[in-house]
């Protein structure tokens, strides 16, 4: 297995050190020798960042995506793992789906794929799929999810949450009340009414998350809530974490930065679920990511092939590419402010890079119970690490991207920081920013 030293690398903004990686773990490199030798200087090694959230649509829709283009699109991104949601046709709701997911991201040997399972049989929302089954097979499935819907029943939300508990499992719940978005194109609001588009009300979602952190307090156990989009949603997380609900949740890069008025552009690369909302709910977002009631960043990679996006609107299927941008996008969002401590985003900014490694990696790593990631890289840690260069900015081209789809929102904007490697247990999976599988 091919030896790497790192030289003068800044260890999450610490002063340049030299790491050898060698037998898949972080060494010392002073004075070490190596197969290759990387300059380190002006870059930030950060742990491999982990996904708690990603759509890689196979079995399926391989024409969108499939495990081994997804699981490259994550290298990239500098990612060493993410968790495969359960959406796909069939949907991951047995022993067997899970299995051949964990078996082909293991093939792809890009990141470590953990697959999500399915909360109910088809994501039907009427029974519980065999999450024992999914628990003891190879994929060894903690988490559960019918993200794409929500488990509406609550009686079966709270079985759900009561089985899991036997193996400190977690339900990562879509909080959405389907029958307040019957016809939702887009956020319910000022902008919804100047265009005549159903809205997609920020009490659809919170309703949802209210009912699930008081089940889970009843039953003592853990939830955990995908792509939290409101201001409000943010509020009751707080009062949950106050009172001590064991809840978690996650945000994602394009709630962060992107705004309900994109809808104005009619174009389907905007739509997706939850909608784009407004200013004020990307500011308590924000404000709730660096205070910690928000727990991590999550990508909700949803690629979509061609003819599910470049129609109109109201066919357009939801969803967004993120794997390949979250990084640049959440350094944009956090740099400069002042509740997270962050400084200017460079090279020794280490309360920035502490709070992209703190939810990016450290803390997804614990939700999901991958115990060999989300470890800063210092001599003893296993080698799954990403290298980013906080100086060059970069071009989103869609044409440039590895995802097998082309639905990135930010086609032409120029965003801070680039991936320049990742290594997934010592073995570079991305060198010089290129793939290397
Ligand atoms: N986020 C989306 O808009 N779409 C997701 C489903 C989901 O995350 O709810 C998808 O699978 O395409
Ligand atoms: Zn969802
Ligand atoms: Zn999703």
């Amino acid at each position: 297995m091919t030896t790497y030293l790192i030289k003068n690398v800044s260890v999450l903004g610490a002063t340049p050190t030299d790491l050898l990686l060698r037998d898949g773990l972080v060494h010392d490199g002073a004075g070490q020798s190596a197969d290759v030798e990387i300059d380190g200087k002006g870059l930030v090694a950060l742990p491999g960042l982990v996904d708690l959230h990603t759509h890689l649509r196979e079995p399926g829709r391989e024409d969108a995506e499939t495990v081994e283009t997804g699981s490259r699109a994550a290298a990239l991104g500098g990612y060493t793992a993410v968790c495969a949601m359960a959406n796909t046709d069939p949907v991951a709701d047995t022993a067997g789906v899970v299995e051949q997911v964990w078996r082909l991201g293991q093939a792809a040997g890009l990141v470590d794929v953990q697959p999500i399972g399915a909360v109910t049989i088809g994501l039907a929302g009427e029974q519980l799929a065999e999450l024992g089954a999914m628990a003891d097979s190879p994929a060894k499935v903690r988490m559960f999810s019918d993200d794409g819907f929500c488990v509406h029943d609550p009686r079966l939300m709270r079985r759900a949450l009561e089985y899991v508990k036997a193996f400190d499992g977690v339900i990562a719940q879509h909080a959405e009340e389907h029958r307040l978005t019957v016809g939702a194109q887009m956020h319910e609001g000022v902008e919804s009414a100047k265009l005549g588009l159903t809205g997609w009300p920020a009490v659809a979602e919170e309703a949802i998350i209210a009912r699930d952190v008081l089940l889970a307090e009843h039953v003592g156990s853990r939830l955990h809530v995908c792509h939290v989009s409101t201001a409000g949603s943010v509020e009751i997380l707080r009062h949950a974490k106050a009172r001590g609900v064991h809840v978690t949740a996650e945000v994602t890069p394009h709630h962060l930065l992107l705004t309900d008025t994109r809808a104005c552009t009619y174009d389907p690369v905007n739509k997706v679920n939850p909608p784009l909302r407004t200013q004020s709910d990307i500011d308590a977002l924000r404000a709730g990511l660096a205070e910690g009631v928000i727990d991590a960043v999550a990508t909700d990679h949803a690629p979509h092939a061609t003819e599910d996006k470049e129609c109109e609107w109201a066919r357009a299927r939801p969803g967004m590419l993120g794997l390949e941008t979250a990084l640049s996008i959440t350094v944009q969002v956090l740099a400069g402010r002042e509740d997270a401590g962050a400084g200017d985003g460079g090279v020794t900014d280490a309360a920035l890079w502490d709070l992209i490694a703190e939810r990016m990696s450290r803390t997804p790593a614990r939700i999901a119970g991958l115990t060999g990631h989300g470890h800063d890289p210092v001599p003893g840690a296993p080698a799954n690490l990403t290298l980013v260069d906080p100086a060059a900015r970069w071009t989103v081209d869609p044409a440039a991207l590895a995802s097998r789809s082309r639905n990135t929102p930010y086609t032409g904007m120029e965003l801070p920081g680039r991936v320049v490697a990742t290594f997934l247990r010592g073995e570079a999976t991305v060198l010089d920013g290129k793939a290397q599988k």
